[in-house]
């Protein structure tokens, strides 16, 4: 047996490295990519990675290069050439929002067109699994595995980092005890562990819901400052009530806690996207000038949390259509949407109303 991580290793090491401001290296083939992430950048790393190529590039979205009326060639993506004159402070300003308005010419930009793009594409999904902001310098390579070697980098493959992120959602239960709860008794809580070391997700079942019946469900994304400090800029503190209070009166139900903070994003770059509402956007368009889609959750996992509690039928407790199409197209049967319509605030109605308007929610 050998002792050596494999590819989910790796790629759990890379999320990590990224996080640490460590750079990571990709393989295709012989050749590859050395790549960082934007906000955990040193001035000497990015001084090194320009050493490895001049066709260095700040990769960001579409969503983000749409904000600084930069070009798009690769769809999705826009591949930053770094000028000669980038220096850290240019990176953190492309990268990172909150300087926009106050310094809107950061341009012009030049962006690359010719070449390969896919491995730039898969920097930024990385950077976007380590809950970072979605922005990378990548560095192209000759030799990928040599330029790991000499920096003692982590190596991926790859081919193995796109697969990974198709493949299957495996949850393992690690443990459940009795909790009772002041608005449900009768409860228990079930702590999950993804296999690719990302969050780990909650259960709470209340009662001893029939498995061979629709059960009463909530799909919760954690919220901390509506869940934990009671804000008043959403109703998730009130959602997440409500629905154990209703399944505590009916004395079933079952609700995920979905460790997906800001709709997928995680709580740094959620407060990044209040701190840009206080400046007059959206929750939409905030999330768009960070560079992410409205909504980054996974909902697989949902899916595949209710399929290990042994459930394939549920009355969905949402507002949301998006979760309900989400659930029938993993092969969850939502045979009634259960409206939770609680926590209205004059604080939060702008809100509520954009997510109405735009992500279609009910009201
Ligand atoms: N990015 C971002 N996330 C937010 C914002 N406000 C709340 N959230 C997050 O949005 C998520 C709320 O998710 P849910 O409670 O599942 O709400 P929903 O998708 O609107 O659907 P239902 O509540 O089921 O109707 C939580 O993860 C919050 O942290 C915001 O302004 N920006
Ligand atoms: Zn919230």
């Amino acid at each position: 047996m050998s002792l050596h991580p494999d590819t989910t290793d790796l790629i759990a090491r890379a999320r990590s490295d990224l996080r640490m401001g460590v750079p990571v290296v990709l393989r295709s083939g012989t050749a590859g990519a050395v790549l960082a992430a934007a906000e955990t950048l040193t001035a000497p790393r990015l001084a090194a990675m320009q050493g490895l190529s001049p066709d260095t590039a700040l990769v960001i979205t579409k969503r983000r290069a749409e904000t600084l009326k930069a070009r798009a060639y690769d769809g999705d993506i826009a591949r930053i050439a770094l000028g000669g004159a980038a220096d850290l402070g240019w990176v953190r300003a492309v990268s990172e929002p909150s300087g926009d308005l106050e310094t809107p010419m950061k341009g012009p930009f030049t962006s690359q067109r010719e070449g390969r793009a896919d491995l730039h594409r898969l920097a930024l999904r990385l950077n976007k699994d380590a809950r970072l902001l979605p922005a990378a310098l990548v560095s192209p390579v000759e030799d990928a595995a040599a330029v790991a070697e000499a920096n003692a980098l982590t190596l991926l493959d790859a081919d193995d980092v796109a697969r990974g992120a198709e493949s299957d959602i495996h949850l393992d239960l690690i443990v459940s005890a009795r909790v009772p709860l002041s608005l449900a008794p009768q409860a228990r809580l079930y702590v999950f562990r993804p296999r690719d070391g990302a969050e780990e997700h909650y259960v709470v079942e209340v009662g001893a819901p029939d498995r061979d019946a629709p059960v009463l469900a909530r799909l919760h994304s954690a919220c901390f400052t509506g869940d934990l400090l009671g804000s008043l800029k959403c109703d998730c503190g009130p959602q997440l009530r409500g629905a154990l209070a209703q399944m505590g009166a009916e004395q079933h139900g079952i609700l995920l806690y979905l460790n997906q903070e800001g709709r997928g994003i995680g709580l740094a770059n959620k407060m990044r996207a209040y701190s840009l509402q206080d400046q007059g956007f959206d929750t939409v368009e905030a999330n768009h000038r960070l560079g992410f889609e409205d909504d980054e959750r996974d909902f697989r996992i949902g899916a595949a949390l209710l399929r290990e509690m042994g459930f394939g039928a549920v009355r969905l407790m949402t507002n949301n259509p998006a979760k309900i199409a989400m659930m029938e197209r993993m092969g969850i049967d939502v045979v009634e949407r259960v409206p939770l319509k609680v926590g209205q605030t004059s604080e939060n109605a702008a809100y509520l109303a954009t997510k109405a308007l735009k992500s279609g929610h009910l009201l």
